[in-house]
């Protein structure tokens, strides 16, 4: 299967832009949406978090507080590299098996840290999603409801604009209004059917 990495800060738009690509039919294996499953209430990983922290980690139905943990993991770094020790491994597993059940003409993989998780190993090509840390935060800020502090903690222990930059096979500048999404997505998607069908064929020609 050929697959496409899709990554970008905080905000950056992955999920609008993934959106689009699924409208053509393409699978989307998104690492946020595992990273909640992996929490769920009962799992192991929730579990460990409610044995770390204590009942101030839960909701009152028992699931994971989110908010809390935000807080707690983006001020201490060592809290984060225990939650990221912990919640990685089991979402580096399922993200494979959905890769192994995935159908469509390529897939998609989207994750926020691709390149900071190496990834970009199991990616043919990595799209960027990028824009500006001042559009990154505004937007965050509006649709998390958090602060714009929080948010550049956040912003802080990922990948820098540049190492993404840097990385990146292509690129969808998302500074601007989201009409201007739907055109660089369906020439990408081209794109990327032509790249998919040649990977199947044994000679490497075009069809
Ligand atoms: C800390 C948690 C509980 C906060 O939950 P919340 O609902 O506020 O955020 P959500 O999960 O929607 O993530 C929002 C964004 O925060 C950033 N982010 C989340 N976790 C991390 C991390 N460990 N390191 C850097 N950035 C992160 C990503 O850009 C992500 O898209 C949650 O993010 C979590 O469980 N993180 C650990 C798992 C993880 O690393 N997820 C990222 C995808 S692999
Ligand atoms: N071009 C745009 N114009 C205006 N708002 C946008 C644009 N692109 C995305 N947004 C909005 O910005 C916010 C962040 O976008 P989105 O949720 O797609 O980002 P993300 O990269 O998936 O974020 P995260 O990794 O934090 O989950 C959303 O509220 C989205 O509706």
């Amino acid at each position: 299967m050929w697959v496409l990495g899709v990554t970008g800060g905080i905000g950056s738009g992955k999920t609008t832009v993934t959106n689009l690509f699924a409208e053509y039919g393409i699978e989307v294996i998104d690492a946020d949406l595992i990273a909640r499953a992996v929490m769920a209430p009962g799992s192991a990983a929730l579990t460990a978090v409610n044995e770390r922290y204590g009942p101030q980690a839960l909701l009152a139905d028992g699931n994971l507080n989110r908010g809390w943990l935000r807080e707690r993991v983006f001020s201490d770094p060592s809290e984060k590299t225990w939650l990221n020790q912990l919640t990685h491994p089991l979402i580096r597993q399922k993200l494979l098996e959905q890769l192994e059940q995935a159908r469509s003409p390529y897939v998609i993989l989207s994750a926020p840290l691709l390149i900071e998780n190496k990834l970009t190993a199991l990616c043919d090509r990595v799209l960027l999603v990028d824009v500006s840390p001042a559009v990154q935060r505004e937007r965050t800020v509006a649709r998390d409801q958090v602060s714009s502090a929080q948010v550049d903690a956040i912003m802080q222990v990922q990948a820098s604009r540049q190492e993404r930059l840097a990385v990146a096979d292509d690129i969808i500048h998302n500074d601007g209004p989201l009409a201007d999404l739907s055109p660089q997505v369906q020439h990408l998607h081209e794109l990327y059917l032509t790249l998919a069908s040649k990977a199947l064929q044994p000679d490497g020609k075009p069809l």
